[in-house]
């Protein structure tokens, strides 16, 4: 199986030096529900450091925009906070300003100067940026008009988001000159490398809550021949031990229902009957009348929060032998600090192991010990973007890049 991997135009072939530059990046990140403080700025410390490179190298007016949460979930807050963070990491102040196409926006924009950082609200405070669509449609939706008629080029550094077809991510390439930032390009490179490496076993560590694109991922997976073994973890492991008929608890099945991942339990089951090679952990953890237990499959009580240390065992035994792990989705309810042990310990088999490793996901990617890494290790910005380009998806953000380099750089 080869995946193919376009040539992209990069900011070294777009001139961007002093000019009014639209950077899509993705600084979405963990949110506390109850405080709206943000748990982890991982994403926001990368992204700060790659723009304090481009401020540098090319002192452009920089206009940020990003997502943050989808509306109706917790994590859906405003990118104020962001902003003070994103001033931080870049030693620049990021003034932010709570409009996005508005007067108030569009007046900042014309206003700013070279060596100036502006960062919009949240994207998806506009309905237009939820619904997915072609990038010749979503060209012509109010972001992409009101916004592209006010700046120079467009760059694309939100790899994280690559897998959407929002207009924020594939209609500017079509309205504006265009290339793809610095932390897609990294991104891109880790991939190189990992599609480029025939060795096997091959390990996928697939948890987390996102199952519905996990699915997706493993279908993808199985077709085009590319996994050895996969762990299943988080709530992905629910799914599948419901899928192979075993008793989960009442409980357990609340959290499948509440999280609307009941009817996937059918195309668990056809995966399994496929012969996709899924192991499901045999313990788990779980909190009984206020304390934390080991419960095993057969016998599960309580909310599973964990795997268990059986699981965590077995599967870091299956890691030592590894010669590509690819790890998306923490084990556990790492908001607890009680759960995160399963995590921490499928990571410790990471950093112990010599298999070249990507680590995808938001809250994974905060559980990571960055003393602990090497150059055998690359902690991807990206979560089901990663897996769904390595799975071998055509990722919309790359399909949109290579139009637009055609209409405006006659590649
Ligand atoms: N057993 C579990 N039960 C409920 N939620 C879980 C479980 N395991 C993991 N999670 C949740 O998964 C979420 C992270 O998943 P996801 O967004 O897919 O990961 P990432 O941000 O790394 O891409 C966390 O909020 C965590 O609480
Ligand atoms: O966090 C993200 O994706 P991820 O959970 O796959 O890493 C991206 O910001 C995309 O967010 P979305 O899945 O709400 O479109």
């Amino acid at each position: 199986m080869s995946i193919n991997i376009p040539k992209l135009p990069t900011i070294r072939d777009l001139d961007i030096r002093e000019k009014k530059v639209l950077v899509r990046i993705d600084i979405n990140s963990p949110i506390d529900p109850e405080t709206g403080e943000i748990l982890d700025d991982r994403r926001i410390s990368v992204h700060g450091k790659y723009i304090k490179e481009m401020m540098k190298d090319y002192n452009p007016a920089l206009v940020l925009i990003s997502h943050q949460g989808r509306p109706g979930e917790g994590d859906f807050t405003s990118l104020e906070k962001h902003a003070e963070l994103l001033s931080k990491y870049t030693g620049v102040t990021v003034k932010f300003v709570d409009d996005i196409i508005g007067p108030k926006a569009r007046e900042e924009i014309r206003n700013l100067k070279p060596s100036e950082i502006l960062l919009l609200e949240n994207l998806r405070l506009l309905s237009e940026e939820i619904i997915e669509a072609s990038p010749e449609k979503q060209a012509l939706t109010m972001l992409v008009k009101k916004l592209s008629s006010n700046v120079d080029v467009y760059v694309n550094d939100a790899f994280a988001t690559a897998h959407r077809s929002q207009p924020s991510i594939v209609g500017f390439p079509l309205s504006l000159p265009s290339c793809i930032g610095p932390v897609f390009e990294k991104e891109i490179q880790a991939i190189t490398r990992i599609l480029n490496s025939f060795e096997s076993p091959r390990i996928y560590v697939l948890g987390g809550s996102k199952v519905r694109e996990l699915l997706r991922v493993i279908e993808n997976l199985m077709r085009n021949k590319l996994a050895d073994r996969i762990l299943a973890t988080g709530l992905l492991a629910h799914l599948f031990l419901v899928a192979k008929g075993i008793d989960i608890g009442v409980e357990n099945m609340k959290v499948l229902e509440e999280k609307g991942l009941l009817p996937l339990i059918p195309r668990a089951r056809y995966i399994l009957m496929r012969g996709a090679p899924i192991e499901t952990p045999i313990d788990f953890k779980a909190k009984i009348n206020g304390e934390v237990r080991n419960v095993y499959v057969g016998e599960i009580r309580g909310v599973i929060k964990d795997i268990g240390n059986n699981t965590v065992k077995i599967y870091g035994d299956l890691l030592k032998d590894a010669k590509v792990i690819v790890m998306r989705g923490p084990a556990g309810v790492i908001e607890e600090e009680e759960f995160r042990t399963g995590t921490l310990n499928l990571l410790e088999s990471v950093y112990k192991s010599n298999a070249f490793t990507l680590i995808a996901g938001g809250h994974l990617g905060s559980m990571v010990d960055e003393n602990r890494l090497n150059n055998r290790i690359h902690v991807s910005t990206g979560g089901n973007a990663l897996l769904l380009f390595l799975s071998g998806e055509e990722l919309p953000a790359l399909k949109a890049m290579e139009l637009s380099s055609k209409m405006f750089l006659g590649w």
